[in-house]
């Protein structure tokens, strides 16, 4: 078997911003195929993390290779190119359909570029994400008209147009009802079939938002890694209590996880 080609590499990494110490060392390997849940409390880290992950922010110390590049030594909007971003605070575009921003993935902009047209493939490809992602109905709907779970929905599609080699989800499922939820997380599923080379980092504070495929995770409080592995090593009662400082049993149950605080009865 050959070994799966390392996607992200951040080696004894520190940030620095104000006079304050935000990260203080942190490791974390991710390679092809893998889904790592970046999990943490409010203020660990885990933003600032993703920023390097994005070749948006450089460490103050230490190294990030992204893709086999060293950030610092290439040229970052290149980079970004071939990592998809799903960020659910991306601005809203009025005037854009559905459509027009998932082919904004191709540029990696906000609006449609002035002069730019896609190609024919463009669209072709931009259609069938859109009818992965369970959205081919709205294809033509203004964004501005989307609920927020259909929006989570159609920015994975954007973030895939590029087929990128890593895609990175900040919060994705933040806002959303239950129903919105589950089918999203459906959808990032449903990835690890129909791309299964693609590696994920996905952001959230809560267990009950990890999809059923996430692999490993990387568990960080205070800027510093709790644990880091498979998910059945760090996503435990034992790692999650230490890194939210409460005692919390975590559960697993079909392939779901959930989290609550252990009470004195
Ligand atoms: N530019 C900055 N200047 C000073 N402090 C910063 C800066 N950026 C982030 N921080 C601080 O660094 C810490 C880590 O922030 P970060 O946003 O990475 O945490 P997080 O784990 O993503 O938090 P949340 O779950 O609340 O989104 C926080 O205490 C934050 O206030």
């Amino acid at each position: 078997m050959t070994r799966a080609q390392q996607v992200l590499r951040l080696d004894a990494v520190t940030f620095r911003r104000n006079g304050r110490q935000i990260l203080h060392g942190i490791d974390f390997t991710v390679h092809a195929g893998e889904h790592w849940a970046l999990l943490g409390p409010n203020g660990a880290g885990k933003t600032t993390i993703v920023g390097f992950c994005a070749a948006q922010t450089h460490p103050t110390t230490g190294t990030v290779d992204v893709l086999g590049k060293r950030l610092g030594r290439v040229d970052t909007a290149e980079l970004r190119r071939h990592i998809g971003h799903v960020n659910p605070r991306h601005r809203l575009q009025t005037g854009l359909t559905v459509t027009e921003v998932v082919l904004t993935g191709v540029t990696g902009t906000i609006d449609l570029p002035m002069r730019w047209v896609p190609s024919a493939q463009d669209r072709a490809r931009a259609a069938a994400l859109i009818d992965d992602v369970g959205m081919s109905a709205r294809a033509d709907s203004d964004w501005l008209t989307l609920s927020q779970g259909e929006r989570g929905r159609a920015l994975i599609a954007r973030a895939l147009i590029s087929d990128p080699e890593l895609l990175l989800l900040d919060e994705p499922t933040t806002g959303l009802d239950v129903a919105a939820r589950e089918q999203l997380l459906e959808t990032v599923d449903a990835l690890a079939v129909s791309a299964p080379e693609v590696a994920s980092v996905l952001v959230t504070h809560h267990l009950e938002e990890l999809p059923e495929t996430t692999s490993h995770a990387l568990v960080i409080r205070d800027g510093a890694v709790v644990a880091s592995g498979t998910a059945a090593q760090t996503v435990t009662s034992e790692v999650i209590s230490r890194a939210f400082d409460h005692r919390i049993a975590v559960d697993h149950t079909q392939g779901r996880w959930s989290a609550r605080a252990v009470r004195e009865r």
